[in-house]
């Protein structure tokens, strides 16, 4: 299969990499150090050792970056954890200087993302299979190949510093076999590898699978979305490029808090770097990199880090023309609130109101925390059960986001061990939760009264069906709902109409558009 040639770096996306991943790849670490050690300060040691008493202590041979990184691989496989939680704490803990964090959180994500097409290659190299391996040691084979497949470390740098890190962390019997495995996989470069996985593949699903590591599953599911779509299936490969691809830092100017002109200019004071506004959304700032969090404007929620395509969904709710009230505004699913901070700004613009719902305590706090910027009495955050609005409250609202839980297909670049957590049974369950929270939703709009059904993920079975499903449910019951034309709304919205905005049911893509593959219907109630 040809397409590979170039595709080291993740050919997808139209821009280029983010902060501190950028950072980190963007150099060839080691190089000039043969040992590939790297020396840190006195007290960088002396931290990142005090931390955690039943740490092993490192010794000056470990590097501290890739050590941090093997930390956070073994926590997300052990426990569970989310690379993005567990990471940010490691990093400070080790205190790490930007670039060493840059080079921590490249290799972390990096591998995470591309794990299975590094355990296919792993497997042509020991002679047994993989889940006879130590889990530490196949992490730290995993953190290796990534250094001599995914990024620009030099070979006897990456080869020494992951024996170093393997001896440390697993004993001097795992540091041979690391040696002898990673000797074997440099002995070819990323696209003779790739190559060789094709050809053995039994079939081209199985070949994307191995190549571009995702679960056939995740394939084929991301192949009916484009074919649902009438996207060309050459466009298969470009999206999963995408997915493993560093998304940008975007935020949300959220209207009437603070200009998006206003909010590059801050970026580019606090990071000397060059921020400029999106395209997909009129309110979306991308940032050089550096660390969001540290600028006012997000410390005081009036921005708020948000994807593009987020942000469009959200506004194509917004901004779709309603006729009569035009006051009372839901937003079912909030937390952690970045589509209820938006829509906060843009009912307080309007005159409207938003209640923003949101089941879990836990993330109902987060959205209280993402809205206290907008103005006092415009949104009331509740904690209760989507399902039960449409009973509870029939009628009462005049513009309705279900922004619902799912699979998170459409954000694999963002969650970088999601794609192998995720199961295609949890589809299924999904889309039951989904219909509820949608036909929930058009009971409570009155009629006449918009409801944008909203998803992280372009799966068929959790987008389109849903709502063909739903609409034919309400016709059975008497009520009735038609779907609007999204795109043109998006069009209208957004700086560029995104690629899929000829159709009535938006989906954007990673690889066309940049942003997460949010899918968005526009549904009126008609009765
Ligand atoms: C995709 S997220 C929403 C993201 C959010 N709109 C934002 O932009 O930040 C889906 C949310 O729905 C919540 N949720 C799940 N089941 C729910 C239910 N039955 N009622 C209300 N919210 C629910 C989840 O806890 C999760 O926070």
């Amino acid at each position: 299969m040809a397409g590979y040639a170039g595709s080291r770096s993740g050919q997808a996306g139209r821009r280029s990499q983010a902060g501190a991943q950028r950072r980190g790849q963007g150099r060839e670490r080691g190089k000039g150090n043969d040992s590939g050690r790297h020396n840190r300060t006195r007290g960088q040691r002396g931290q990142a050792d005090a931390e955690g008493s039943n740490r092993r202590r490192r010794p000056s041979t470990v590097d501290a970056a890739r050590l941090v990184s093997l930390e956070a691989l073994t926590k997300v496989r052990q426990d569970g954890g989310f690379a993005n939680l567990v990471l940010p704490p490691m990093l400070d803990a080790a205190r790490l200087d930007r670039r060493d964090a840059g080079f921590a959180t490249a290799l972390t994500y990096g591998t995470l993302r591309l794990q299975g097409r590094y355990d296919a290659i792993i497997a042509q190299c020991v002679d047994r299979r993989l889940d006879q391996l130590d889990g530490v040691v196949l992490d730290v084979l995993r953190l290796g190949t990534h250094q001599l497949l995914g990024m620009r470390v030099a070979t006897h740098a990456a080869v020494s510093a992951t024996v170093d890190l393997a001896s440390h962390a697993a004993g001097r019997g795992a540091a041979g076999l690391v040696n002898a495995v990673l000797r074997r996989i440099s002995q070819k470069d990323l696209e003779q590898w790739l190559a060789e996985l094709t050809e053995q593949a039994a079939d081209e699903l199985n070949a994307l699978s191995a190549t571009h590591s995702h679960p056939v599953w995740v394939v084929k599911a991301l192949r009916q979305a484009l074919a649902s779509n009438d996207r060309p299936q050459e466009e298969l490969e470009a999206l999963l490029e995408a997915d493993n691809a560093d998304p940008e830092v975007v935020l949300c100017a959220r209207p009437g808090l603070i200009s998006p002109e206003h909010l590059v200019k801050e970026a580019e004071e606090a990071t000397r770097g060059h921020a400029h506004v999106g395209d997909r959304s009129p309110y979306a700032v991308v940032l050089p990199g550096g660390d969001p969090g540290r600028l006012p404007a997000v410390r005081s929620s009036a921005a708020g880090v948000e994807d593009e395509g987020s942000q469009l969904v959200a506004l194509v709710l917004s901004e779709a023309a309603v006729e009569g009230r035009d006051e009372r505004w839901l937003d079912l699913c909030a937390g952690p609130g970045g589509k209820a901070a938006l829509l906060g700004a843009r009912a307080a613009q309007r005159g409207a109101r938003l209640v923003a719902n949101e089941v879990t305590a836990h993330r109902a706090e987060l959205v209280r925390a993402s809205v206290r910027a907008v103005p006092e009495g415009v949104v009331e955050v509740r904690c209760d059960d989507g399902r039960l609005y449409g009973q509870a409250e029939p009628g009462r609202y005049d513009r309705v986001l279900v922004d619902a839980p799912c699979s998170g297909l459409g954000s694999l670049r963002r969650r970088p061990e999601a794609r192998w957590r995720r199961q295609p049974t949890d589809v299924a369950e999904l889309a039951e939760l989904q219909r509820e929270l949608l036909v929930s939703a058009l009971a409570a709009v009155r009629v006449g009264g918009l409801v944008a059904y909203v998803t992280c993920s372009p799966h068929v079975l959790e987008t389109e069906l849903v709502v063909r499903d739903v609409i034919r449910r309400l016709e059975r019951e008497g009520r009735g709902a038609e779907v609007l034309h999204a795109g043109d709304v998006a069009t209208r919205v957004a700086p560029v109409p995104p690629a899929g905005a000829d159709r009535p049911m938006l989906q954007l893509w990673p690889h066309l558009d940049g942003t997460d593959a949010m899918f968005c219907a526009l549904l009126r109630r008609t009765a």
